[in-house]
């Protein structure tokens, strides 16, 4: 199975609820998020200040482009001298064409800061996801954090600090503005002005909250449904489930439409709210312009202006609504990035940046397991108890077992992807976990469990093991790995795309392909989880055999089989059951030993000769 995939997760399968909100490990305080994000912004943050200033310029602009355009209106209503009115006239066309000007290089400024940063942004969360190999993620998770996340990323800055801060702005500037006209008015409308930016922001708030904590896990279970749908569509028809599973993800999307709804609906009366906000502030500013004996024309201008100020500082009711359904998105993606957040993206960092004079992929290595206790859930069995292991440079050791003895999770560990609940791992005498995630895979690696094959070309398949390999090398690994003859015959060549993972190869040609890159990859230990799985036995034997002898040098090998043979040449057989290292030797010893690995050996020779090699 694969150990790395959901160490620490029960699986979910498609007719089941939608897991828990799936909020990181990392514990993130009230503000963290957005402090998060604000950190990840700072070398754009000129830019984002010019955005906000450019938007507070555009609405102050069309707030007195209303102001001027009713005074010149009012005012020409008593047919005074033109010259009187010539600066009005000017300002009002001044101010409509400024107003698009400033809308413009606002998104321009905006948008382009958001952009460079979000580019950033995504090359971390992906470069975190790719790094948690032990992180308990489903692929539909993944894909919504890294489509609707990050835009939550880009939605914080473009929807809700710009506009938010630059209608504060207007909003102190429209009360500095009544106030020169009548300070009672002025009073007025900063109370309509509280009651339209922090009583209805404050309102949408709670309204948004509940509702946006169910809707966020819910899209993220919409989209594993998706891909169960699609991914599993087979298996599901095969077992006679899909009209399950489609009711299952039917419900949800209902579920999911309703919730919308409902949104949809609070928000309407909120933004009901806000319109007779303005209307009833400005019919008090009104009032009270008129009781303090404010000019007629003067009045008509803080009526008019009222009604823009207010409409432009409810522009932080859809600010703060939009902050609630962003925060769950925001928290994810900060939990992710909160982890190495000082550092770029960590495969362009120096090799040694570590400290640790990293790993590299000629040298030989020693690694060293030492009273290794792996528990994937507490109070549950061990899948791996105690074990001891020697890898020195250049030895080939083959770990058997039965089904859930614990082989895989030792391969998980020893790629880094599990780590032991107690006990040590070393690799050249430093412990596992001191390596930076990006060093271990050039000193350990190899074919793990599940390998993935892409929907690319035989040759950028390969090329994954190693970029830049020659056209002699592909060739090699693939002829170890059996592979060639099939490469040749195909019309494309190395050129022949292998379908979306790898559904256009035999089960078979797909694990001789992965081999093939892991042997060109060929770090220093290499690990082989079931390299002939899904061969025929002849052609495992010949397969198993090249690999091996494929191997450079010096180069160790962690053999991981079902299969007992073709395991003679190996310098020691570890079996493990129950998470236990039960037998230990080579293969010579094993088999005249009683026990599990020459009871295995016998019932497999057995099989593989066919049940009548067994009756003289
Ligand atoms: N991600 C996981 N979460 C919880 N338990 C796990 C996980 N992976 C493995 N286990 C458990 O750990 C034990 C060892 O599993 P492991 O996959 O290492 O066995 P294995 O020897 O590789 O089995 P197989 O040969 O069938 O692949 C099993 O009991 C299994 O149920």
């Amino acid at each position: 199975m694969n150990a790395a995939s959901e160490p620490l997760a029960g699986g979910r399968g498609p007719l089941d609820e939608p897991p828990e909100p799936l909020v990181d490990a990392v514990p993130t305080g009230r503000a963290t998020a957005e402090r998060t994000v604000l950190r990840l912004a700072r070398p754009y943050l000129g830019r984002l200040v010019g955005a906000g200033l450019l938007a507070a310029a555009t609405e102050f602009a069309g707030l007195a482009l209303m102001a001027t355009a009713t005074w010149l209106l009012m005012s020409a209503a008593g047919r005074p001298p033109l010259d009187r009115l010539t600066v009005a006239i000017v300002a009002v066309r001044a101010l409509a064409i400024s107003r698009g000007v400033f809308r413009y290089t606002e998104r321009l400024a905006g948008h382009d800061a958001v952009l460079r940063m979000i580019t950033d942004v995504r090359a971390r969360v992906f470069a975190s996801l790719a790094a948690r190999r032990t992180a308990a993620h489903r692929s539909g998770d993944v894909l919504s954090r890294l489509v609707s996340d990050v835009e939550a990323v880009q939605d914080l800055l473009l929807r809700v600090l710009v506009p938010g801060s630059a209608a504060a702005l207007v909003g102190v500037l429209a009360v500095a503005g009544a106030a020169l006209i009548s300070p009672p008015a002025a009073g007025v409308l900063t109370a309509g002005l509280l009651v339209a930016g922090v009583a209805l922001p404050a309102l949408a708030t709670a309204v948004t909250r509940r509702n946006a904590a169910e809707v966020a896990p819910l899209r993220g279970a919409l989209a594993t449904d998706a891909i169960d749908l699609t991914h599993g569509a087979a298996d599901l028809a095969a077992f006679g489930a899909t009209d399950a599973a489609l009711h299952a993800a039917e419900q949800r999307a209902g579920r999911m439409a309703r919730l919308e709804r409902r949104l949809a609906a609070t928000g309407f009366a909120v933004d009901a709210a806000g319109v007779l906000v303005a209307g009833l502030t400005a019919a008090a500013v009104v009032l009270a312009a008129l009781a303090a004996d404010v000019p007629g024309v003067l009045v008509g201008v803080l009526a008019v202006g009222t009604l823009a100020a207010v409409e432009v500082t409810l522009a932080l009711v859809s600010a703060a609504r939009q902050w609630t359904q962003l925060r769950p998105g925001l928290t994810r993606v900060a939990a992710l990035l909160d982890v190495d957040l000082p550092t770029a993206p960590r495969a362009a960092a120096d090799p040694g940046a570590n400290g640790t004079g990293g790993p590299d992929r000629s040298g030989a290595h020693e690694l060293r397991f030492a009273e290794v206790t792996v528990r994937y859930r507490a109070g549950a069995a061990p899948a791996l108890d105690r074990v001891s292991l020697d890898l020195p440079a250049g030895r080939r050791i083959a770990v058997v077992g039965p089904s859930g003895a614990g082989k895989s999770t030792l391969a998980a560990v020893l790629t880094g992807a599990v780590r032991p609940t107690s006990g040590r791992v070393t690799l050249d005498g430093r412990d596992l976990s001191a390596y930076a995630e990006e060093e271990l895979p050039r000193a350990v690696g190899g074919l793990l469990a599940e390998a993935y094959v892409f929907h690319a070309t035989v040759r950028e398949n390969l090329l994954l093991g190693r970029a830049g390999a020659s056209d002699e090398e592909l060739i090699a690994a693939t002829s170890a790995a059996g592979l060639l003859e099939w490469v040749h015959a195909q019309p494309a060549g190395w050129d022949t795309l292998v379908g979306e993972e790898g559904g256009q190869l035999s089960g078979g040609q797909r694990q001789r392909l992965a081999l093939a890159r892991a042997l060109l990859a060929a770090p220093p230990v290499l690990v082989l989880d079931e390299p002939t799985e899904g061969l025929d036995p002849t052609a495992a034997d010949a397969v198993l055999a090249s690999a091996l002898g494929a191997t450079p040098v010096g180069h160790s090998v962690l053999l991981i089989s079902h299969r007992l043979s073709g395991l003679a040449e190996l310098d020691e057989i570890v079996v493990l059951d129950g998470g236990r290292v039960i037998q230990r030797g080579r293969h010579a010893e094993l088999v005249t030993a009683p026990g599990w690995y020459r009871d295995q050996w016998l019932l497999q020779a057995a099989a593989e000769r066919g049940y009548l090699a067994l009756t003289p």
